[in-house]
């Protein structure tokens, strides 16, 4: 008996035990690539979305929440560990997306072939007692070696950068695409949508607000002091004690460390990354679609500033970044963080240049 698309029983039960062993595909190459998207027939036409560091504890979450979004058509699950299992659980998910796992440095080209975005939280996170640029020895080279294989495989991507440390990891990112000759500074975006969330949520909190009708605008990096919430920009328009101002200011710049510290040696945070790091992703989704006004902060190559990089609202389009705004005022407490935040930014963006450039 033939199915709606005209296929035999023997060829739909092959195509369907193929699909069952992961590894089986990935050892028939192309093909069994070819045969396994043929799946998405029946789901809308979208885009093609690889996550590297998928096994982890942001990549879980983040591949779950990736597999239920419409605009996803192909979902490649890229790990050093785990994403057989990753890849089987995900897989039985009811909706669009196609997805595929990939394991280990051999397939990470098969990976990254012919995606339209890629979302990196592969590296080490935190313990209590230590700052982000801690795992700059680690995570450096895991997102320089991720970085080459991007420049390689899928040069037009639009890349999403969630590593820490995020203000030395995006530069790095740049100076491997500069030295491949693919950098495209529209292209590369630092995720510092969990400072925005958490933002909203703290400011909502003591305004008595519910947070989604909070917009904090946070600009500068994504570690303590580079991480700077104008709160003077707020939407919908309300001020602040100086109390208020620097308790909301203090709260922001350390919710990482509140959940390294309430993780106790666990990690740090994940699942509210995931979802942030999935509401930004969506955002880059809808802009290559061509949506207008798709406007979230990042950590971007920049003229706003005297640095090379930095955080600000920027819109997102067809071909990445369309737009990079300016600060727009600021009070002078705000102005004060502003000086803070750049003196530290400075360094750690040049450690990463220096570090790739070497
Ligand atoms: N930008 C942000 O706002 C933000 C927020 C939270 C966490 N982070 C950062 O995200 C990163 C990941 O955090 P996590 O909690 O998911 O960590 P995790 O240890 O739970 O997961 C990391 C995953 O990366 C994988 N990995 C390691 N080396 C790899 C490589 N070379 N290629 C592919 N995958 C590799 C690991 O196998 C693991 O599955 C950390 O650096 C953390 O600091 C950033
Ligand atoms: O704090 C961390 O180390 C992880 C992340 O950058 C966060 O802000 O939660």
């Amino acid at each position: 008996m033939q199915n709606h698309n005209g296929e035999a029983a023997s060829q739909r039960i092959a195509r369907i035990s193929a699909h069952l062993n992961p590894h089986q595909l990935q050892m028939e190459g192309k093909s069994g690539l070819e045969r396994a998207y043929c799946r998405a027939k029946g789901g809308s036409p979208g885009f093609k979305v690889a996550i590297l560091g998928a096994s982890g504890g942001i990549g879980q979450p983040l591949s779950m929440l990736m597999k239920m979004n419409p605009l996803v058509s192909v979902l490649h699950l890229y790990d050093v560990a785990n994403t057989p299992g990753v890849t089987s659980d995900i897989s039985h998910m009811d909706t669009g997306a196609v997805v595929r796992g990939f394991l280990g440095p051999q397939q990470l080209e098969n990976a990254l072939t012919g995606m339209d975005l890629v979302i990196i939280p592969a590296g080490v996170p935190r313990k209590p007692g230590m700052t982000r640029d801690d795992l700059f020895n680690i995570n450096a080279g895991i997102v320089k070696t991720l970085c080459e294989g991007i420049a390689k495989c899928c040069p037009k991507a639009i890349v999403n950068i969630i590593s820490n440390p995020v203000n030395s990891t995006v530069p790095i990112a740049a100076e491997v695409f500069k030295k491949a000759g693919t950098y495209d500074p529209k292209r590369l975006l630092g995720v510092t949508m969990l400072d925005v969330v958490r933002a909203n949520t703290f400011v909502a909190e003591v305004l008595g607000l519910d947070p989604r009708e909070v917009d904090v605008s946070v600009v500068g990096g994504h570690a303590g002091v580079t991480i700077l919430p104008l709160l003077s920009q707020l939407k919908p328009p309300c001020s602040f004690t100086s109390e208020e101002a620097a308790y909301l200011t203090s709260r922001i710049q350390n919710g990482g460390t509140e959940v390294v510290e309430a993780k106790a040696g666990a990690g740090s945070a994940t699942l509210s990354m995931a979802y942030a790091a999935v509401k930004f992703a969506d955002a880059c989704l809808r802009g290559l679609r061509g949506d207008a006004d798709v406007i979230k902060c990042a950590f971007v190559p920049s003229v706003v500033t005297e640095l090379p990089f930095f955080a600000s609202k920027v819109r997102l389009g067809r071909n990445g970044i369309e737009e990079v705004y300016a600060l727009g005022p600021m009070n002078e407490f705000e102005r004060a963080g502003l000086e803070m935040a750049k003196k530290e930014l400075a360094g750690s963006i040049e450690k990463g240049v220096s570090f790739a450039t070497k």
